[in-house]
């Protein structure tokens, strides 16, 4: 039967709504077509105008569970239980709604009476939900006073150059400066905007007489050249973008710049490696270059901007401001962005889609994904990490629940033929389960994909016949087992009482002490979830 055309829906008082349906070129598209099929959700709504309110609250929330699977990420999907509808995570939430919103308000623009009555309702409901979004995520921050003298003329620089900010500068404790409304900002109003000209990207190394150094090396990365250019630049009282290092900090806080005893209290965690080998791989490029550069070019990287120690700084603030744009010319480089570089992370941001300078502005512009009242903090997403990586790279952990905050788990993948049903999961992970809304048997806040590998794996005895239910059981159980197998021994080698007092320790030793706390509370939530699964199996 022919499908009728929308032309023809809209004069029976039928109204259509498509979100953009799933990407066949999304690497998870399988997965996430899996679950769609699995909650029977399709990507097109048609709706009778006019419909009781009931009705239109129904198409809405169909439409929102559709476009949270179209915008899961990869460690989203993995915790995404098939009877979960959401919401997954803060961004994933945004992302979602954004997308419907954005619909609901294209289609207004050209609807009239009873479709603008109907459509009017969906977006103010999306509104009110995208609201609730913030107020149940956001953790606030305390704000102190400060003399924010390099702040200002930085503020200033930019505002003679063109930038635009309805943002300006405060102090919040745990956190350095921040950038706060100075009016109330509503969804898509650009908080803030940085012409291209003060961007600083690889084109400033066609203006420095380093380019012929690098010209002559063969493998420099292009982020290489551009730390070095930036240990040099930091002191050159004639710099363009003077105002942007002088309000720099001095020290950076990253995991990079570790003391002893800071990592002496991660011994056990996966972290105390990953910063291990960080910290040897830099030393080891520093070396390479110290011996190449400082030595053979001594006029252009004066030994004394060239020590170890600055070296590490220009690392840090690379990792900790660096920000991913994509340039007019289409190429996606890492740089740095004056005033934009103030702003703090958050699990639930105001900013997420930044990262495109704007060919008819000349501008990189940062929207609003959610709104931002007049002197609260206005957030930025880094990205979704895990507190490993916000702690290594940035020196902080997020407040509140991180649902990146996975422990992954080293499982090899079983061969296809040496199991009834092969996963399409090859790596496996676990996360604190309180984050689980799947609290009931058999998974009990465990990842099911996790369940299935292990079950897939334990199951296969050579016998192609379904399990009988005894044997079902003693396969549940071996699974929980084996889970417990990996955690226990975890959990005893973080159990040891810390040697540090939190309250006169260093800012490196608290961080690393409540990293550990962390890891020992989601540690801790798998075994009590599998020792329930195993009394329930009992
Ligand atoms: C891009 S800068 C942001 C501006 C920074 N606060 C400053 O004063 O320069 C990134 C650094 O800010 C701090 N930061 C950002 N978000 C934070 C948060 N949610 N909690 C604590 N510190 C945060 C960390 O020190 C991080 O390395």
């Amino acid at each position: 039967m022919a499908l009728a055309s929308e032309n023809e829906l809209e004069r029976h008082g039928m109204l259509t709504l498509c979100l953009p349906s799933l990407s066949e070129q999304d690497p998870l598209f399988n997965k996430k077509k899996r679950l769609s099929d699995v909650k029977g959700l399709s990507f097109e709504f048609q709706i009778k105008v006019p419909s009781p309110p009931e009705e239109l609250w129904q198409m809405l929330n169909q439409m929102i569970w559709a476009a949270r699977i179209v915008h899961l990420n990869e460690i989203e999907l993995y915790f995404a239980e098939d009877d979960n509808s959401g919401p997954f995570s803060p961004r994933n939430e945004l992302e979602s709604l954004g997308t419907v919103l954005q619909i609901v308000k294209s289609s207004i623009l050209n609807a009239k009476t009873e479709r603008l009555q109907v459509l009017k309702f969906l977006l103010d409901q999306t509104e009110d939900i995208f609201n609730a979004v913030g107020a149940g995520n956001i953790v606030e921050m305390i704000s102190n006073k400060f003399n924010s003298s390099a702040e200002d003329s930085l503020l200033k620089w930019g505002r003679t150059h063109g930038v635009e900010t309805k943002l300006r500068i405060a102090y919040f404790e745990g956190a350095g400066r921040g950038a706060v409304a100075i009016e109330d900002l509503s969804i898509g109003d650009t908080a803030l905007e940085i012409p291209k000209s003060l961007i600083i990207s690889e084109d400033v190394l066609h203006e420095s007489d380093m380019n012929e150094v690098f010209k002559e090396l063969d493998g420099i990365s292009a982020d290489t050249m551009m730390l070095l250019w930036s240990m040099r630049e930091r002191h050159n009282s004639e710099s363009r973008f003077r105002f942007y290092f002088e309000a720099l900090p001095e020290e950076f806080h990253t995991g990079l710049s570790f003391g002893i005893d800071a990592l002496t209290t991660l011994e056990g965690t996966l972290l105390f490696e990953e910063l291990l080998q960080a910290k040897e791989h830099l030393r080891q490029q520093y070396d390479e270059l110290c011996h190449t550069l400082f030595s053979n070019h001594p006029k252009i990287f004066q030994p004394e901007l060239y020590s170890w120690e600055q070296f590490l700084w220009a690392c840090e603030l690379w990792y900790s401001n660096g920000m991913k744009v994509i340039l007019s010319d289409g190429k996606l480089k890492t740089c740095l962005v004056p005033i934009a570089g103030l702003l703090n992370h958050s699990i639930c941001p105001h900013i997420i889609h930044y990262g495109r300078v704007d060919s008819a502005t000349k501008s990189l512009k940062f929207p609003l994904s959610r709104p931002c009242k007049k002197g609260e903090q206005c957030y930025l997403s880094y990205g979704s990490f895990p507190g490993s990586h916000f702690v290594t790279f940035y020196g902080f952990l997020p407040k509140g629940d991180n649902p990146y905050d996975v422990i992954p788990l080293d499982i090899e993948a079983p061969h296809a033929e040496d199991t009834h049903s092969a996963s399409d999961w090859t790596t496996h992970m676990v996360r604190g389960t309180w984050l689980s809304k799947s609290k009931e048997p058999p998974s009990c806040g465990l990842p099911s994909p996790l369940l299935y590998h292990l079950r897939s794996i334990i199951e296969y005895d050579g016998n192609q016949l379904p399990p009988s239910p005894s044997r079902r059981v003693e396969i549940e159980r071996a699974v929980i087992e084996t889970i417990i197998s990996i955690f226990k021994p975890m959990m005893e080698s973080l159990s040891h009482t810390d040697d540090f007092d939190r309250e006169i320790s260093n800012w490196d030793v608290k961080l690393a002490l409540d990293y550990k706390d962390l890891q020992r509370k989601i540690i801790s939530s798998v075994l009590a979830s599998s020792t329930i699964a195993l009394q329930m199996l009992s």
